[in-house]
């Protein structure tokens, strides 16, 4: 761990009290400073920082040319998609102190935050709103994630068995297109197999054993997905202008992706009961319950893992020294516990590490918001900034995760970085999930239903990988394929 180490703090923002927007001053030892930056001329000024974020700078670069310029990690930005009929104006936050304000319920609200400074139309959800953007002061929040977390525990014993017959699945077909074309993509095949392990975890269904026009598939859900969060991200297909006049310009209605969306809805009603039977013990209705699972499934997890899983593979495949050390503790965990069991999981402290430090050199969801509920002084490790009641605060994650006054050389990718004793206690800085590591989620949090659940599939595509291989290859970078897979030797 780098020094030096701020003490762990559970709330580093004191509420200012006294409501109504008088801002009161707070006793701090840190400078009182303005939140540098400007918003520039109305609207404009907005569609400069959409095109700096997605085309003229880049996400990164975005954000480090404006901590650079006000030596600030607390700076405003615009933030897409910036149209006239939303309000753009954020204040960014970029390291691990000032971050920790957006799960503190104390002062931040995160109603409808879930996705940004907009939200997709109700319409692509059956016109409901969902649990991921409800705050948790509101009553259905508890509800909707208490049967999310039932759904999960109901399904605790399947995830195994379902992700290793569908990563069996994948390797044949990987084996088949490397003969075939010389390489085999898993990026596609990553979500098709989690999309398959998601729907047998979660309802109890096998999708092999449902009539091919009754079969949802992942194809239809990620375009469903996609299409709702096209606003907020960029797809960088076309020439930059007009790319940004396709994607960003506008909403995209969910007629679209509506007959993928409703095939869902009919397959979770007809095949899922035992999930959706479950929702009457927390007073969650049958309609509402149909949505949710949908949305756990769809947004939530396929969104996540359609990212993480081939992240990892990614920053694994460029070592082979690693993948070499990956592969000699798994396959003893597995002789030593009888096969690949849970007992077996938990005897891999490199594959642990190196997944934690997978999710903290690239994490899959970038950005967390909430707002201002009052006025309050929120503090970075060096700063202390005035928040006005209303305020969008966005915590961007890839640069918490990388804050030098945490993590040591933290450009570095250093897959040993959580094992031991001082690398266990990094994990209250691991903030991937909206919330701490070392903490659990809960119906009073907005902290990923899954905080635990993630990791693990993480190290189980690791053990499957390196069972079955003792190496992989990647073709070149950027690289969404394998370019070579050795079968195991011993
Ligand atoms: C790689 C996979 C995943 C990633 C990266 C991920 C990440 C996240 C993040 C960052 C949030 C907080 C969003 C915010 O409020 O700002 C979140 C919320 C949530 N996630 Fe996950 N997630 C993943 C998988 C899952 C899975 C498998 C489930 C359940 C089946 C799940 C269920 C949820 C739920 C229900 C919430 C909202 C929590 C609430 O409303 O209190 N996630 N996830």
């Amino acid at each position: 761990m780098a020094t030096p180490v701020p003490p762990p703090v559970t709330t580093v923002n004191t509420p200012l009290g006294g409501g109504g927007g008088t801002m009161k001053q707070k006793p701090t030892n840190l400078p009182l400073r303005e939140v540098p930056g400007s918003y520039g001329l109305p609207y404009l000024g907005a569609l400069k920082d959409r095109w700096d974020f997605f085309y003229l700078q880049g996400d990164e670069a975005f954000f480090q040319t404006r901590k650079e310029k006000f030596k600030s990690t607390v700076v405003r930005a615009n933030m897409p998609p910036a149209w006239p009929w939303t309000d753009p104006k954020c204040v960014m936050l970029l390291d691990q102190k000032s971050y920790s304000s957006v799960f503190d319920y104390k002062v931040v609200d995160k109603t409808d935050t879930f996705a940004g400074t907009f939200m997709p139309s109700v319409k692509y959800t059956g016109g409901m709103r969902m649990c991921a953007y409800l705050d948790p002061s509101e009553e259905r929040h508890a509800a909707l994630k208490s049967f999310c977390f039932e759904v999960m525990k109901m399904g605790a014993s399947r995830w195994m068995p379902e992700f290793h017959k569908r990563m069996t699945e994948a390797f044949a077909t990987w084996e088949r297109n490397i003969g075939k074309q010389g390489s085999a993509d898993f990026q596609a095949v990553c979500a098709d197999v989690m999309f398959k392990t998601l729907i047998k975890s979660l309802m109890n269904v096998d999708l092999d054993t449902v009539p091919e026009a009754e079969r949802p598939s992942s194809g239809e859900l990620t375009a469903w997905v996609g299409l709702q969060l096209l606003p907020v991200v960029g797809p960088g297909i076309f020439p930059w202008p007009i790319d940004d006049l396709i994607f960003h310009a506008l909403p995209f209605s969910h007629v679209f992706t509506q007959s993928g969306y409703d095939k869902m809805v009919k397959f979770v009603h007809k095949y899922a009961a035992e999930s959706l039977d479950v929702s009457q013990k927390f007073n969650v209705s049958r309609e509402d319950a149909a949505h949710n699972l949908i949305f756990f499934t769809g947004l939530n997890a396929l969104g996540g893992f359609a990212i993480f899983l081939p992240t990892i593979i990614q920053l694994v495949g460029a070592s082979a020294p690693l993948q070499a050390e990956l592969r000699v503790e798994i396959r003893e965990a597995v002789k030593a516990n009888g096969g690949l069991n849970m007992k077996a999981m938990q005897a891999m402290p490199l594959v642990e590490s190196t997944v934690y430090e997978v999710m903290r050199f690239k994490p899959a969801v970038p950005y967390q918001y909430a707002r201002a509920k009052e006025d309050f002084i929120l503090e970075s490790h060096d700063a202390a900034y005035r928040i006005k009641k209303g305020e969008l605060l966005g915590g961007v994650a890839p640069f918490v995760l990388r804050d030098p006054a945490i993590f040591k050389d933290p450009a570095t990718f250093n897959p040993r970085r959580f094992m031991g004793k001082e690398g266990k206690e990094l994990l209250h800085y691991h903030i991937w999930s909206n919330g701490r590591q070392n903490e659990d989620s809960s119906v009073n949090s907005k902290q990923c239903a899954a905080k635990d659940l993630v990791p693990f599939i993480g190290r189980l595509l690791l053990a499957e990988l390196l069972i079955k291989y003792d190496s992989f290859s990647l073709a070149d970078k950027p690289s969404g394929s394998f370019s070579a897979l050795s079968p195991a030797t011993s």
